[in-house]
C-alpha cells in the first residue's frame, strides 16, 4: 500500500486553498464553508497526520470586479464565476506543479472548473473522481437553474455551446477520464449528456447493488486501469446523506453513509495517486448549530481520510 501520492514531493506538503465563494449558486453562506472548516482545526489535524500544511489565509475574491455582470443566456454571475475560477486554476495549478497537494475548500462546486483546470494543466493524463448527488454537467443549453455550480463538468469537457467569457477553460478532460460516484439527482438533459458521451457513473443504485468497496474498485478500473494516472478527487459534501451532512445548499435524500463517503477517500489515498482534492458545498448557514457543526466535522474528516488517516 503506497504511503502517499507518488506525485507529491517530500516533505509532503498540503496547501489549503480556501475559497469563500458562493457565486455559482443562489444561497448565501456557502462562502463561509472554508472559514468554518479551517476554524474547526483542519490545519492542525493534517499536521498531525504528518503533512506540512501551507495556509496563509483564505483567497480574497473581492478585488474581482464584476459590478456589471448581467446573465449570459440564463447563466447567473457568469463573469464573476469565470474570473474567480480562473484565479483558482492558477493557484491550484501552481501547487500541483510544485508537487504539493492542493486541498481546495469551497465554496460552491463551480470552483471545480478552476481546480480541475489547474490539475490538468500540470497532469494532462489525470483522471477525475467526482463524488456528488449531482452530475454538475449541464450546458448553457440544458441548465434549468442557470446556476453555474451545476455546470462545471461540461466546461471542462468542452461540450455545449461555447461561452466566450469562459474561453480560458481548456477542454482538457476526456469523458473516459471522468467517473461519478453517488449520483441520485440528475437532470434529464444531464442524463442525455452522460449517455451520449459514454461517461461512467455509479449512482446510489450501484452503491446499493455492489457495495462501496466494489464501486470504488470499478470506478478506478474505468478511469485508471493501470493505477498510474494522477487522481483529482472532487467531493461535494451533498454526496453524503442529509442525515450525515445536513448543512448544504442542495441536499438530496438517499445519499452515502458516513462510512461510504470516508471509504471513497481512504481508497483514493491508498492508490498513492492523489494530486488534488476538493471539498465543496459546506454551507454553515442552512441548519441549526449542531447540524452545522456536524457537517463541518464530517468535511474535516473526509479531508483527513483522503490524506491518509487510517482507522488502525
Ligand atoms: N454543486 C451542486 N450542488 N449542484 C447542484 C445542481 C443542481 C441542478 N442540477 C442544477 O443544474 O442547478
Ligand atoms: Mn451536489
Ligand atoms: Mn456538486
Amino acid at each position: 500500500m503506497a504511503s502517499h501520492s507518488r506525485f507529491i514531493t517530500e516533505p509532503k506538503t498540503a496547501a489549503i486553498v480556501g475559497c469563500p465563494f458562493s457565486g455559482g449558486q443562489p444561497k448565501a453562506g456557502v462562502d463561509r464553508g472554508p472559514i468554518h472548516l479551517v476554524e474547526a482545526g483542519l490545519v492542525q489535524q493534517l499536521e498531525e497526520l504528518g503533512w506540512k500544511v501551507k495556509f496563509d489565509g483564505h483567497h480574497q475574491f473581492e478585488e474581482i470586479n464584476t459590478t456589471d455582470d448581467p446573465p449570459i443566456g440564463i447563466l447567473k454571475n457568469p463573469r464573476l464565476v469565470s474570473r474567480v475560477t480562473e484565479s483558482v486554476a492558477k493557484v491550484v495549478g501552481d501547487h500541483v506543479k510544485k508537487g504539493e497537494l492542493p486541498v481546495t475548500l469551497g465554496g460552491d462546486h463551480s470552483l471545480a472548473m478552476g481546480t480541475i483546470s489547474g490539475t490538468l494543466n500540470s497532469h494532462p493524463d489525470a483522471c477525475v473522481v467526482w463524488v456528488d448527488a449531482h452530475a454538475d454537467i449541464n450546458t448553457i443549453e440544458t441548465t434549468e437553474s442557470g446556476n453555474i455550480h451545476g455546470m462545471p463538468v461540461s466546461f471542462l469537457l468542452g461540450i455545449g455551446s461555447k461561452v466566450s467569457e469562459y474561453s480560458w477553460v481548456k477542454p482538457l478532460l476526456k469523458p473516459e477520464r471522468l467517473v461519478y460516484i453517488g449520483l441520485r439527482d440528475v437532470d434529464a438533459g444531464e442524463k442525455r449528456i452522460l449517455r451520449e458521451n459514454g461517461i461512467k457513473a455509479f449512482s446510489m443504485h450501484e452503491v446499493d447493488r455492489y457495495g462501496i468497496g466494489k464501486v470504488v474498485e470499478m470506478a478506478l478500473d474505468h478511469v485508471n486501469p493501470d493505477r498510474n494516472r494522477p487522481i483529482h478527487l472532487s467531493f461535494d459534501v451533498d454526496a453524503l446523506d442529509p442525515t450525515v451532512a445536513p448543512s448544504t445548499g442542495t441536499p438530496v435524500r438517499g445519499g452515502l453513509t458516513f462510512r461510504e463517503g470516508h471509504y471513497i477517500c481512504e481508497a483514493v489515498y491508498e492508490t498513492g495517486l492523489l494530486v488534488a482534492l476538493d471539498l465543496m458545498e459546506v454551507n454553515p448557514s442552512l441548519a441549526d448549530a449542531a447540524a452545522v457543526e456536524q457537517t463541518v466535522a464530517v468535511g474535516c474528516s473526509l479531508v483527513r481520510s483522503a490524506l491518509g488517516e487510517t482507522l488502525l
